[in-house]
């Protein structure tokens, strides 16, 4: 039997939660242990944000061309070298993911473990066969796909999961993907812009994040026109027909199966420890700005908790749960950033602030300012025209609670809007900032003018407000 390895943090799993948790825990201490099971190199920059970035970029590039004539700029039809498209995914990614690795290999030998930890008792890890005896733990160790039952056993290498795409040598001739969240929609059309044969199907009637009962509606529109989209498909039946899955009546290569992910928990032994708080779906319920669970020297962080799975969320949870693990038992409240969340499709989603479908369940009393994008002039000039953006903003007040939108530079507004709602602007704050023109901006602009008129809000003394009506003081 090894002696157990002592330690005051132990740091399960080394994606973007653990690796900020170590570097947070390094402060204040050098008895630190990172395990890794699987991979160090963080789902991001090896099967998450980034591929899927690079493989969203060739297909923006393949639009382009299609697009063109458009302009009066003609061009033959794209031919994609689906070769050279996945060496310049698989090369770029390797790039990343070896920056990630410099980092770690950066790090003390001695700090670092690779092997699978489980809890044997509290305080106590087994890595492998190597004991752990750590003061505080912080588990980090993310998520992975949820696939239907059977699917994988029926399937075999057919069915496949988004890590699997980023290894590929040469795009597929068509694939299947089931699930249309933020993976599935921004995977299924980058596929489709790559001339790839794709079928993306829903379970439910719901396509992509937003919560805006409108907004939704047209984003079920606008990518059903963008490529062939099934809703309500329920949980099918797929099966292998030969070397090829069938699925809804058709041949397709692959299955991608996009179907959300559950957290890394099952397997950590926490059946060893004194019961954990959950909520009524099981998930851990966490302190998110102590990153405590539970009230002894435990900590989690990142996508295993099911909060905002984002990589920046990802990273400041890590940061608060490592900086605490390591002070414990002094755990210091920290503040958590507005909710933020992009799709990279196209046309592009943003949700910032509070969601429609927080606003609605809290029962806060909210106006809307909306804009389409359809006839925006820039958004028109780029031939981007399509999509609508909705501000909330505070009965009585005007403060800005949040936006969702699908269209043209979402991600770019929706950091707009975020910070807003960060710093507590109004809707007249917002509006008292310079708009250039032409801008998508400008369409931002508009949803506040209407949200501002909307709410009849007392106008402010016209030396502190550019915009406000002059009418009364102009006279009849
Ligand atoms: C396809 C895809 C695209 C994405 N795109 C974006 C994007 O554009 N923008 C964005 O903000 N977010 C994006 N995300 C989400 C983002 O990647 C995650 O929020 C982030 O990577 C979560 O980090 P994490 O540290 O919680 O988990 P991970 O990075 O997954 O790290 C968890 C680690 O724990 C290890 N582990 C698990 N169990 C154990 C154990 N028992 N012992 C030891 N180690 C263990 C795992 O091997 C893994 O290395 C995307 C995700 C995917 C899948
Ligand atoms: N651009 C980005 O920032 C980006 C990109 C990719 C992923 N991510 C992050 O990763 C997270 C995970 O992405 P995702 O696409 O796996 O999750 P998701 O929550 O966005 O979508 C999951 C989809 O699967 C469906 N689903 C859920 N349970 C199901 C079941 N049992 N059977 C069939 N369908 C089911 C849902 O209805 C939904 O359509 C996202 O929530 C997001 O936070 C972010």
């Amino acid at each position: 039997m090894r002696m157990p390895l002592h330690c005051d943090v132990a740091i399960i799993g080394a994606g973007t939660a653990g690796m900020a948790a170590y570097r947070a825990a390094s402060r204040h201490t050098d008895r630190l242990l990172l395990v890794e099971a699987a991979h160090f190199g963080t789902t991001c920059a090896r099967v998450g944000c980034m591929p899927s970035k690079l493989l969203i970029a060739a297909a923006a590039a393949a639009h382009a061309v299609c697009e063109a004539p458009h302009f009066g700029v003609l061009a033959a039809a794209p031919v994609i070298d689906g070769r050279a498209v996945m060496q310049r995914v698989r090369s770029e990614r390797d790039r990343f993911v070896s920056f990630v690795l410099d980092a770690v290999d950066g790090w003390p030998e001695a700090t670092r473990l690779q092997g699978r930890a489980r809890f044997t008792e509290p305080g106590m890890l087994d890595v492998d066969g190597q004991r752990i005896d750590a003061k505080a733990v912080v588990i980090a160790t993310g998520s992975r796909p949820r696939i239907p039952p059977g699917w994988r056993e029926r399937l075999g290498r057919r069915l496949i999961v988004n890590d699997d795409v980023f290894d590929w040598q040469d795009l597929p001739r068509s694939v299947a993907v089931y699930g249309a969240g933020v993976i599935g929609l921004e995977l299924a059309l980058a596929l489709h812009r790559l001339g790839v044969r794709v079928r993306l199907f829903t379970r439910g009637q719901d396509v992509g994040p937003l919560t805006d009962p409108a907004l939704q509606a047209l984003a079920r529109d606008l990518f059903g026109a963008a490529l062939p989209l099934v809703l309500n498909a329920g949980t099918p039946e797929p099966q292998l027909d030969g070397d090829q899955v069938l699925i809804g009546g058709e041949h397709f290569d692959l299955l991608l199966c996009a179907a959300g992910r559950e957290a890394n928990l099952d397997d950590l032994g926490l059946d060893t420890l004194p019961a954990l708080p959950r909520d009524e779906r099981g998930r851990p319920r966490v302190d998110r700005h102590t990153g405590q669970w539970g009230t002894g020297p435990l900590f989690i962080a990142g996508d295993v908790t099911e909060d905002r799975p984002l990589l920046h969320e990802a990273s400041d949870a890590g940061r608060i749960a490592g900086d605490n693990a390591a002070r414990w038992p002094k755990v210091h409240r920290r503040p958590r950033r507005t909710p933020l969340g992009v799709v990279f499709s196209d046309p592009q989603i943003a949700l910032a602030g509070a969601s429609h479908a927080e606003l609605t369940a809290a029962d806060i009393a909210f106006d809307t300012g909306r804009v389409s994008f359809a006839d925006q002039g820039r958004s028109r000039v780029m031939r981007a025209n399509q999509g609508a953006l909705h501000v909330y903003a505070e009965c009585g007040t005007g403060r800005l609670l949040g936006a969702e939108m699908i269209g043209p530079a979402a991600e770019h507004l929706g950091h707009l809007l975020a910070w807003s709602v960060q710093r507590g602007d109004t809707v007249q704050d917002m509006l008292n900032c310079p708009f250039y023109h032409p801008v998508v901006e400008e369409g931002l602009r508009t949803a506040l003018r209407q949200l501002h008129s909307d709410q009849h809000l007392p106008d402010l003394p016209l030396e502190d407000c550019l915009d406000c009506d002059t009418q009364a003081e102009a006279g009849p």
